[in-house]
Order: structure tokens, then sequence, then C-alpha cells
């Protein structure tokens, strides 16, 4: 049975129980229905077929979109029990009508659910899969058994509101909803003994509606309460596994789909369209119990305000029309989400920072025992191009470039120091990174340090000469004048030394000056010539050829000589100073071998010799004192043997 709507009624329970029930027999007649078709699985997938209106979806959807576009233009969806699928509907072209306010206002709308399931588990088991081309066919059922569908199951708003007015649970439903207790409400919703009862009926009605009636046999007869005749011994003459092969549709998929799909979403609508009270109970609990009415029931509304409810509702409205579930339902899972995976939009800078190119070390300096820097690092003149050229012009009477040597790893700390073969500094010769390699590698000289040196050569404590107090030995004297001789020649010769190397650094400064002056000239940019120019630059080009030739021949035999005689002169320069150096190895050899003259400012003053005169000594050599103090003279000595540093006395 259906209700009519647009009358006020006593929304009793068993009163919309009928409405479902009346709704099985639509839903498993629409069903049978479809399954005379193909699955026609295409008509569900977007885009697989071009709409000259620009539709761009499913073959279902541009039909459903069609259907419900003309029933919204005669207000189909104006009344409570009816739900569209199409977004975005025309308003109506009629009035609006008057139903009574039954339901209080929302917007609850599962069909996008319910088209899912009914498309992915439905049709794909009540029919054959396949392509029949029967697609308008196929469709018109599936929005017949979708409508169906909807209806159903957005009946539980009715059976919802009629089990919260029940006054034996009225309560019970307000503290739930105060605590927004969805699972509660749930299981108070919940009759398993009803739900039992429509999985048999379902179960009954499919296998009747389903099977052949030609292979029944039923008595037909008068209905004692009616006019009517009913059906009274039914029976089937086919066999079982007959019948089942005959049948229409499946039993256990309309089972199914009843006990996995519509009551669960029945309930879901119940429970969601029980929370949008939720409001009301909270901010205005006298507005959740209803007055008794004067009236009868159809009046109890009439002393109650609900401008509060009202206004819940239009909030709890706005919820389910952005997320379709109220917030207080869902998980804070499905409202909040961690972001842990890394941006991989952030790509590390490719370009090198600058505090980096500021950081990064450019010295050619290398550190003795460091890691060498690499050839390439060093400028090497004996390679640059202006060098080579000038070699090349200069023929090959260039000085042989002297073998390069290299010396093992040694002990520095050994007592015996390697020999290292001299090699020349002259960066054309052996390369300024050999240089480095060998200075580099040199036994760094260890400084000796006086004490060492004291132990080699004075004793501890210098005792005094035999008669030291008194005149020293002649050949100590002479000893000690010749070590002052040595040490002004030594400071002498350190003195020339420093103005031979000085005149030797300005010699290179010169020659260095010659050498940029006879780089080759840079290349001027060529100008294109017309041919008598170029005849004309030939002719002259000879010329200056010949003239060039015997002046460039002069200049060579010029600079030939000139190089010999440089050669001599820089070979006897070499030996110079290899012979001044070895001296100067000599002198500081035996110097560092005596002791230091002084340490600190001052020097020691030469002590006269502590000695009586024989005019000085008077009276009786008994009285004669000891001259001078042993303490004294030690002191001295420690003194003159860099022990302490002399210091002048402050009086
Ligand atoms: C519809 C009702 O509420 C629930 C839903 C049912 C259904 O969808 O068939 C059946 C019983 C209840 O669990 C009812 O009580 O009749």
């Amino acid at each position: 049975m259906s209700l009519n709507l647009l009358k006020e009624f006593d929304i009793d329970l068993e009163l919309l129980r009928t409405v479902l029930i009346r709704l099985e027999d639509t839903i498993i007649f629409c069903l049978a229905e479809r399954a005379q078709f193909m699955t026609n699985d295409v008509i569900y997938q977007p885009n697989k077929m071009e709409f000259k209106d620009g539709f761009s979806g499913s073959f279902l959807d541009w039909f459903l979109q069609e259907v419900e576009t003309v029933h919204a233009k005669v207000r189909r969806y104006n009344s409570p029990d009816e739900y569209p699928f199409t977004k975005n509907l025309p308003a109506p072209i009629l009035s609006d009508l008057e139903y009574p306010k039954l339901l209080v206002k929302n917007e609850i709308n599962i069909n996008d659910e319910i088209k899912k399931i009914y498309i992915e588990k439905v049709v794909q088991k009540i029919s054959e899969h396949g392509d029949d081309s029967n697609y308008g066919s196929a469709a018109t059922r599936d929005i017949e058994c979708l409508q169906a569908l909807s209806r159903r199951i957005h009946y539980g708003k009715f059976v919802a509101e009629s089990k919260f007015r029940d006054p034996k649970y009225h309560d019970e439903y307000v503290r739930l909803i105060k605590e927004q207790n969805g699972p509660a409400i749930d299981k108070l919703l919940t009759n398993e003994l009803v739900e039992k009862k429509v999985l048999e009926r379902i179960r009954k009605k499919t296998l009747i509606y389903g099977q052949d009636f030609d292979s029944l046999t039923f008595e037909i007869v008068q209905d004692p309460n009616s006019s009517g005749l009913v059906c009274t011994d039914i029976s089937s003459s086919a066999n079982i596994s007959e019948s089942a092969k005959k049948s229409k549709i499946d039993s256990d998929v309309v089972v199914e789909l009843y006990r996995d799909h519509v009551i669960p979403l029945t309930k879901f609508v119940e429970v969601h369209h029980k929370n949008i009270y939720k409001m009301s109970a909270k901010t205005n609990p006298s507005a959740t119990k209803p007055k008794p009415s004067r009236k009868g029931k159809q009046n109890w509304r009439k002393n109650i305000d609900l401008s509060e409810v009202e206004q819940a509702l239009d909030e709890n409205r706005q919820e389910l029309i952005n997320s379709g579930v109220l917030i207080k339902d869902q998980k804070d899972d499905s409202l909040f989400s961690l972001d842990v995976l890394p941006d991989n939009n952030i790509k590390a800078p490719k370009k090198k920072l600058y505090i980096d190119t500021v950081l990064t070390s450019t010295s050619k300096i290398v550190v003795p025992g460091k890691q060498l820097v690499t050839k390439k690092a060093l400028y090497d003149p004996a390679k640059s191009k202006q060098v080579q050229a000038m070699i090349k012009k200069l023929g090959s009477n260039q000085p042989k470039k002297e073998k390069r040597v290299r010396v093992e790893k040694f002990d520095i700390w050994s007592e015996s120091a390697p020999t290292i073969p001299r090699i020349s500094l002259n960066p054309n010769q052996n390369g300024f990174s050999d240089a480095v390699f060998l200075y580099s590698k040199k036994k760094p000289r260890v400084p000796q340090s006086s004490i060492e040196l004291r132990k080699l050569i004075t004793p501890a404590v210098e005792l005094p000469d035999p008669g030291m107090s008194y005149i020293p030995r002649e050949e100590d004297r002479q000893l000690i004048e010749r070590a002052e001789i040595i040490a002004s020649e030594m400071d002498k010769n350190v003195e020339d030394d420093k103005t031979v190397v000085d005149s030797d650094e300005e010699n290179d400064e010169e020659t260095d000056g010659d050498n940029d002056k006879d780089l080759p000239p840079k290349k001027k940019p060529t100008i294109r010539k017309t041919s008598a120019q170029r005849r004309k630059q030939d002719r002259l080009n000879k010329k200056l050829k010949t003239i060039a030739g015997r002046k460039a021949r002069k200049l060579k035999a010029l600079q030939i000589r000139r190089i010999n005689k440089l050669k001599t002169e820089l070979e006897q320069e070499m030996e110079d100073k290899e012979n001044a150096r070895k001296l100067k190895l000599e002198i500081l050899q035996k110097k560092s071998l005596l002791p230091k003259t002084k340490i600190g400012k001052y020097r020691i003053k030469p002590v006269d010799a502590v000695v009586k005169l024989g005019n000085e000594v008077t009276g009786s050599l008994r009285t004669l004192e000891t001259e001078g103090s042993l303490l004294a003279e030690s002191f001295v000595g420690m003194q003159r043997r860099n022990l302490i540093e002399p210091r002048i006395p402050v009086t």
C-alpha cells in the first residue's frame, strides 16, 4: 500500500511497515524485469558514448538526468518520500504542493551509495554477463529499480520519526541524542524479529514471482471475507532443478541484497534522521519532550515552539549537504590526516651556495706532508703557449732539461738525513710542482737546542783553568781571539750575502722583463683584401721576408751568441752561489757547534783577569787574601754557557 502524504495521518509504525512490504513486490518485479537483459556494462562506464548535447558521463547517468529532469519539473521531489539521483535539477514548473510537516526538514540523500551498490553488486548477479545492445531497455529497468530501492531505504526517515515519538522510547532517544551516541541509537531502532520476517518474506516472494506459473497447480476459491477470489493448495508439478532453472531471478541474490544493503542502509537513514534532533536536545530540552496534545495526536505540535529546532536542523542540514554525514558521526581519521610523507617537490638547491665557494680553500701553498696540489691546479709556465712559441722561435739551443728526480719518503727524525740531489728551481726545467715536491719532501732543519750543544762541548760545571784567576794560558787566549775574528767575519759575510742575493733578484727581474718583450704579439683580426691588394701585399711580404730574413738571421746569431754568453755567466754565477752556499753552510755548521755567544739582550762583559800586580801586593804574603770570588766566576761561567740569561744588576 502507498501512503498519501498530502493528507495528515498518524505516523504509525505498523502502517509504515505495510508500505515497506508493498515496496518489496515492486523491487522484486523491477529486478526480474532487469534480469531479462545482459549486463551491458558499457552503459555504466563514463565517456564510452558521444552525446551530441556535450554530456560527459555514462549512458545511465544521461538517462537518469533526462528522466529526473522531467520528474523534477512536475515536482516529484517535493514529496518527502522521493529523492533524486541527479544533482542540480530544475525547479518545478508547477506551484509547490503543501505536504503536512511529518518530518523535520532534512537533506539526507544516500542515492550515490545506492547506485554504486546496485551497479557493482546487484546487476552483475541478476543478469547474464555480456552485451546485447539493449542499452535503452536495460537503462529503463535500472532506473525503475533504483527509484524503488531509493524510496524503500529513505522511508527509514518516517520509521525513525515514528519510533522517536513513541512515548515508551522517547526519553531514551532524547538521552542518546544528547550523548550523540550513534551506536546506541542504532541498537534502539533495530528490531531483529521484523528483519528476520522481512528476509523470509523476500525469499518466498522471489521464489513464487520468479518461477514459471504454467507448472503451478492451485485451487481458485471465493474469499469468504470479501467479494474477491483467492488461491489455495498451490503446488508445482515441475521438478526442483527445472523450476530453479526457469526462475526469472535468483532468490539468493534478492535476499542477500536486502540482508547486506537494503536493511543496513534503511537503518543508516533512520539513525541520521534521529541525529538531526541532537541540536534541539542540546539547546532546548523542553522542545524535545512533546507536550500532550489537547486534541489528540494530530495537533500535538501546535503547543511547541520549534524555532530552535529549525535553527539546529539548518546547521545539521548544512553539514549533511557539505559532507553527506554529520561531522560528529565521522571518525577522527576521516576528518584529520597527518602529512608524514616527504614533499618531493622540494628539490635540493642545485646551485652551489655562495658561502661554500667562499669557504673552499684555493690556496696553492702545499703544507709539507699534506696531499700535494695536483699539477693541473698549479700554473706551469713551461707548458704555456707563449713560452712554447718563444722556445720555437729561438731555436733548439735551449739548455737541456735536467732529469726530474723523485726522492723516496723518509723519516724526518732519523739521524742521517738522505742526500737530496740539488735541482734547479727554474720552472722551465723541472716544473714548478717538482720544486714544490722537493721542498715539501726536504728534511726540515731541526734546530739543535743550545742545551744539547752545551752537553756536546762544555762540561756542566766549568772548572777554572789552573791559574785562571790570574793569567789565562796563551793558547787559550789566542783561541778566544780567533773565535772573535771568525764571528766578526761571519757577520760581515752574512751582510755581503744579503747584498748579493738582492742584486741577483734584481737581475732576475730584468731578464723576466726582457722575456715579456720577446713574447709574440697578439693576433690582429684579418680584413678581406682584393686580388690586387693581395698581389701587392705578396710582393711586399717577399721583400720584407728577404730583409726580415737577413735581420732575423743576424738577430738569431746575436741571440745565440748571447745565449752562450748568458749560459756561461749563469753557470759561473750558479757555481759561485753554490760555493758561497757551501761556505755559508760550513760556517753555520761550525758556528752551530760553538756555544751561543749570548742569550737575552745583554752581552757578558769580558772580565779582566783578577790578579794583583806586584806593587799592589803589600804586607806579608800570609795576610794576602784570595782575589775574586769563585761564586761570581761560576755565575759568569753559567751565563757564558747560556745556562742563565745575563742581566744588568739593578742597583
Ligand atoms: C524498518 C524498521 O526498522 C529497522 C529496519 C528494518 C528494515 O529495513 O526492514 C526492519 C526492522 C528494523 O531493524 C522497522 O522496525 O520496521
